[in-house]
């Protein structure tokens, strides 16, 4: 099970500041959404200059033209890009066709799936990396976890990796493990600590203990 830092709400240099803080518990950091909305590529290239032994994923979120899209995520240093799996099936194929090429990995973002067994039993046929289940900021706000979708998709899977984010914190984060997913991500759960370091180590901590 690996630990992914997200980084929304961000600049580049406090992203730098951020992940010298807590890299040594972390194995994968998120350039999220609005920070490759304000800051571009260029984000996933400074961080990947700046910390190579560190996995980066660039979360386009890609809707179409998969190809073109994953292929300058990976010139940028991505390693993992992500996908919508509302996105046709197409351009999931496209996705994963350029990644195989580049030697990178595609997740997708099962966020506003409303048939997460259908959609999920054929994502796992099309040859992606991971399948994460997501509540998004907005359905977060009112209350809602991805908790119950990651049992689901544990269920239904069978060659991809798993992978759950959306507002995970210390407290929940028991609940999350006991479900096994390959890959827990957590943004606002450790950027939004006083102690961010102490918190990326006890989550690092709780997830080998497994
Ligand atoms: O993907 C995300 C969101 O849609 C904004 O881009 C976040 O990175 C993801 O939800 C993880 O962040 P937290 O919910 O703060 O843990």
């Amino acid at each position: 099970m690996e630990l992914q830092l997200a980084l929304d709400l961000v600049n580049i240099p406090e992203a730098k500041k951020l992940i010298k803080e807590v890299e040594a518990y972390i194995d994968i950091v998120e350039i999220g959404t609005p920070v490759v909305i304000n800051e571009g590529l260029r984000a996933v290239k400074e961080i990947k200059e700046a910390f190579p032994n560190l996995k980066v994923l660039a979360d386009l979120k890609v809707m179409d033209a998969a190809g073109y899209e994953v292929m300058k995520a990976a010139e940028a240093g991505a390693d993992i890009i992500t996908i919508l799996g509302v996105a046709e099936d197409m351009t999931i194929k496209g996705a994963v066709e350029e990644a195989k090429k580049q030697q990178k990995l595609i997740l997708v973002d099962m966020i506003g799936v409303k048939d997460i067994e259908r959609r999920a039993k054929e994502l796992d046929e099309l040859g992606v990396d991971y399948i994460c289940v997501h509540t998004g900021y907005d359905l977060q706000a009112v209350g809602k976890n991805s908790f119950e979708d990651l049992m689901t998709i544990k269920r239904i899977v069978k060659n991809t990796k798993v992978a759950i984010a959306g507002g995970i914190k210390l407290s929940t984060l028991p609940e999350v493990i006991k479900a096994k997913p390959d890959l827990v991500i957590v943004g606002g759960g450790i950027t939004g600590e006083e102690d961010k370091k102490a918190v990326a180590a006890e989550m690092q901590r709780l997830i080998k203990q497994g």
